[in-house]
C-alpha cells in the first residue's frame, strides 16, 4: 500500500487552501519510524537539514550532503502515507545557478517521492525559485533566520527586529510569492514581521520561532520530545522528556546483562528436533 500514490496524500495545493481557515501543523522527521509516528498528526513533514546537527552531531547544517538528504527523505516518504513531505536542499546544492538547483532538486524528488523542496535565502533565490516552479518542482522558500548563512549572520540570531529589516523581509516574502513559491517558512523573526508577512502574501506562512501570527507552525520533532539538548532556543516547547526514559532503559539492560538476568528462556531459540547426544 505504501508504494501506491495515495489519493488522500496532502499536496502543496491542499496546504494553500488551508490558509485563512485552518492552522497548518508541521513537524520534522529524518527516519521512517519517526515519520510514521508523526504522520497522523500533521499535514506537513519537513525533512530538515537540521539532520546534520540532530542525527550526525555536526555544529551547523553546512556539512549535510545531497545524498544524505535523499537517503533520509526516501526513508521519511516510506514511513508517511498522508502528510505532504518537503525536503531541505542542503548547502551548496542549489546556490550556484538555477540549473544546478534544478538538477539537484529533480534528483531529490525522483529518488524520494517527496512533493517539493525547501531552499533558504532572499532576493538572490527568486530566479531559482521561478526556474524550479516553471519546471514542475514545488518550492517552499525559507526566510528570516537562514541557518545555512550562519557564518555571515554571526550565529543563530533572530531576524527582522527593526522597522527597516521587517519591511525588507516583507518585500522578499511578497517577491517569493510572485515568483511561484507555494509556501514560506519564516524562522526566528519578530511577531510584527510575521504578522505583516502573513497578511501580505496569499500563500501559507509556516513559522518556527515566528509567533502565532503565521498560518502554521513547525518545530524539530527531537526538540519537542526532549531528545536534542545541545541548546534550547526560546521558541522550542518540550512536550515530552524522552532522554531520561532512554537512559533508564539502557541502564536497566546493562544491569540485567551483567547480572545474568537477561536473556531468559523466553528470549532464546529451542532446537527443532530432539537434542543430539
Ligand atoms: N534541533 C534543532 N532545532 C532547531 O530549531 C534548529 C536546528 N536544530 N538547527 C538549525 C537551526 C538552528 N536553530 C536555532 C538555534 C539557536 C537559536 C538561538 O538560541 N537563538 C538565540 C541566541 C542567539 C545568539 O545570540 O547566539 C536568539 O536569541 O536568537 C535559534 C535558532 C533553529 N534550527
Ligand atoms: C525550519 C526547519 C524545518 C528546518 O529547516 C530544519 O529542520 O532543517
Ligand atoms: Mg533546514
Amino acid at each position: 500500500m505504501s508504494q501506491h500514490v495515495s489519493n488522500d496524500r496532502v499536496t502543496p495545493l491542499v496546504l494553500q487552501k488551508m490558509k485563512g481557515n485552518t492552522k497548518i501543523v508541521s513537524l520534522t522527521a529524518y527516519t521512517s519510524s519517526m515519520a510514521s509516528l508523526v504522520d497522523p498528526h500533521v499535514e506537513l513533514i519537513i525533512v530538515g537539514d537540521s539532520v546534520g546537527m540532530v542525527a550526525y552531531g555536526q555544529a551547523s547544517t553546512l556539512g549535510v550532503s545531497l545524498e544524505t538528504m535523499i537517503n533520509h527523505g526516501a526513508a521519511v516518504v516510506r514511513g508517511a502515507n498522508r502528510a505532504c513531505v518537503i525536503i531541505d536542499m542542503p548547502f551548496g546544492s542549489y546556490q550556484e545557478s538555477p540549473q544546478q538547483a534544478f538538477r539537484n532538486a529533480s534528483r531529490v524528488l525522483s529518488r524520494t517521492g517527496a512533493q517539493g523542496v525547501k531552499l533558504e535565502g532572499g532576493a538572490e533565490m527568486l530566479a531559482t525559485t521561478q526556474f524550479l516552479v516553471e519546471r514542475g518542482i514545488p518550492v517552499m522558500a525559507h526566510i528570516g533566520l537562514t541557518p545555512q548563512h550562519v557564518n555571515r549572520l554571526g550565529g543563530f540570531k533572530a531576524q527582522a527586529r527593526t522597522a527597516e529589516s521587517t519591511a525588507q523581509l516583507r518585500d522578499v516574502a511578497v517577491a517569493f510569492a510572485q515568483h511561484g513559491a507555494f509556501a514560506l517558512l519564516v524562522e526566528a523573526i519578530s511577531e510584527p514581521a510575521a504578522a505583516r508577512i502573513t497578511a501580505a502574501v496569499n500563500i501559507p506562512v509556516i513559522g518556527i520561532g515566528a509567533s502565532p501570527a503565521c498560518d502554521g507552525q513547525v518545530l524539530v520533532t527531537e526538540d519537542i520530545l526532549g531528545l536534542f539538548s545541545d541548546y534550547s532556543p526560546r521558541f522550542v516547547k518540550r512536550y515530552a522528556e524522552l532522554s531520561p526514559l532512554i537512559s533508564t532503559a539502557c541502564a536497566q539492560f546493562a544491569m540485567e546483562v551483567r547480572q545474568g538476568s537477561f536473556p531468559t528462556s523466553a528470549h532464546c531459540f529451542t532446537m527443532l528436533e530432539q537434542p543430539m547426544e
